[in-house]
């Protein structure tokens, strides 16, 4: 069985009255490791998510989204050029400090990480990351592809004058989620419109 799926997965089905419901948090994620593997549309979002909340992001993947290189050059992004491979020494390339140096000889590669997210194109590749994950002791893991196999999903986010609004559908319409988000976002424009 996999984590979480006794309730759908953390983001996953949640129908019937009694189900229980993701527990909603705000993550102080400053400083940690976050480790997204795959380089894409999807991982460019959840890098810059990760970046704006203060987090160390490393990415591997053979191939970067432009946006996601962007930030290497910035120096803000380290990259592991290359497929993702179960325990590989995973010194990040482009940054020496301690946080992505994500194990030496022999141990898990993805050993260090809070959050790890698996969001390649592989499906194969995906679950052996969470797999690798749980198996380091990873404590938040995402496979941006599969809910089931995540113990945390990630939401729609507005932000307005000291206002953080989130957005879910328990992983089961993420479009929603944005759309509705967008709604947010311009209802709280236009109040603030109002107040001034
Ligand atoms: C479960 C979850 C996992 C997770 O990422 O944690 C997940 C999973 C999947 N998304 C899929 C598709 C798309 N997701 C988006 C966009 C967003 N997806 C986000 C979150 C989540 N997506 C989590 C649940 C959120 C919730 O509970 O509602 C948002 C809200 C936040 C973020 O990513 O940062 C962000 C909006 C950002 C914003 O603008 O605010 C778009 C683009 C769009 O809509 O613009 C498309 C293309 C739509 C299309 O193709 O029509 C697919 C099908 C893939 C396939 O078919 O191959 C899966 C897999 C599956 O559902 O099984
Ligand atoms: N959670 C979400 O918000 C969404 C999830 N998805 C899912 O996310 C996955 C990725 O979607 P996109 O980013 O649009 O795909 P994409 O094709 O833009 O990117 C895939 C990336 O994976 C990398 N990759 C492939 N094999 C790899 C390996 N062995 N090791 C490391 N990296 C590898 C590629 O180099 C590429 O950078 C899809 O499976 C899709 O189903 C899609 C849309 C939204």
């Amino acid at each position: 069985m996999t984590e979480g799926s006794a309730s759908g997965g953390a983001n996953g089905d949640v129908d019937g009255a009694e189900s229980p419901r993701p527990y909603p948090v705000n993550l102080d994620i400053r400083g940690r490791l976050a480790v997204v593997v795959g380089g894409g549309h999807v991982a460019a979002r959840k890098v810059a998510s990760l970046l704006r909340s203060g987090a160390h992001v490393t990415v591997i993947s053979p191939a970067i989204d432009p946006r996601i290189a962007d930030e290497v050059e910035r120096g803000r992004v380290a990259w592991v050029d290359k497929p993702y491979k179960s325990g590989d020494n995973l010194f990040a390339a482009g940054r020496d400090d301690d946080q992505t140096d994500l194990g030496h000889d022999g141990d898990a590669g993805l050993a260090r990480a809070f959050i790890v997210i698996a969001c390649t194109d592989d499906p194969a590749v995906n679950a052996l990351v969470v797999h690798d994950a749980r198996a380091a002791g990873v404590p938040l893991i995402n496979n941006a592809a599969d809910p089931v196999q995540s113990n945390f999903g990630n939401v729609a986010v507005t932000e307005h004058d000291g206002l953080m609004v989130t957005v879910s559908t328990y992983g089961k319409d993420p479009s929603r989620a944005r759309k509705v988000k967008e709604r947010i976002t311009r209802w709280l424009w236009e109040l603030s419109g109002r107040a001034t």
